[in-house]
């Protein structure tokens, strides 16, 4: 079986009830490409989770932004993959590039988060990607293997993950990364699989892209071969997240 197109809208610090209510309006209202074409996945922040969980079209999930390391107890301000699963929240993302940079999770910790949520039965989007610096220094593939290794490292089975690959420069710059560029990572990314995981996870785990997507530009980058759906920010809060989803069809086509 292929690959089913992935969009996930990280909504990042953003919104209010008001602003929240209208998003999830758009998004009932919307024409969408059918479950069988398309995961869609959005990713409001905590405090917001149980009102979108409760007011959304059922055919598009939900995921947290982030969630502890290990179980929950005295860890003030953190949220623990129980309490995500209490909550019915089928997905969490990991290792996005702001908490990487801002918070400085290094990548054995983003590895035991990955590891973490999934023996807790959620499903991880793992974010990846190269700064600016790494990549004009030639290291990209470099940095995105040593990211993807420390997962690698701590899980056995792939079949919850995705792996979005988020170029830093490409992240709310508005420059996106070009479908080549784009393409020559995730096949990369792929072949890593390949070798240091397995040819069935490399063929089945979707790798999705990330970094200033638009309804302007999806179409181009999800005609790639080994792009397999989008990590949407800002975008994913405006009425083109849903051109967004439907690029899809791409694919289907
Ligand atoms: O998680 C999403 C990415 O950080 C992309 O954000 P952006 O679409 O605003 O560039």
């Amino acid at each position: 079986m292929g690959r089913k197109f992935f969009v996930g809208g990280n909504w990042k610090c953003n919104g209010t009830t008001d602003q929240v209510d209208k998003i999830v309006k758009t998004l009932n209202e919307a024409q969408i490409a059918s479950p069988d074409v398309v995961e869609v996945v959005v990713s409001p922040p905590y405090v917001f989770i149980p009102m979108v969980k409760s007011k959304l079209r059922p055919e598009i999930q939900v995921a947290a932004q982030n969630c502890w390391v290990k179980k929950g107890g005295a860890f003030t301000g953190e949220v623990s993959a129980e309490m995500l699963v209490n909550l019915g929240v089928p997905w969490v993302i990991l290792g996005h590039s702001e908490r990487r940079g801002l918070l400085a999770e290094s990548n054995e910790f983003v590895g035991d988060k990955v590891a973490y949520a999934l023996s807790q039965g959620l499903k991880v989007i793992a974010c990846v990607g190269e700064t600016l610096e790494q990549r004009e220094a030639g290291s990209t593939m470099d940095v995105v293997a040593a990211q993807t290794k420390a997962i690698a490292e701590r899980i056995k089975d792939w079949s919850n993950v995705v792996i979005a690959y988020e170029p830093v420069w490409a992240i709310g710059t508005g420059k996106v990364a070009t479908p080549a560029q784009a393409q020559e990572v995730h096949v990369s990314l792929r072949d890593w699989l390949k070798t240091n995981v397995s040819p069935e996870v490399a063929e089945s785990t979707r790798i999705i892209y990330g970094g200033s997507v638009t309804a302007a530009n999806c179409k181009e980058l999800a005609g790639q071969p080994d792009v397999d759906g989008f990590l949407v920010g800002g975008a994913s809060l405006k009425p083109e997240f849903i051109d967004i989803i439907n690029s899809a069809t791409v694919k289907s086509a």
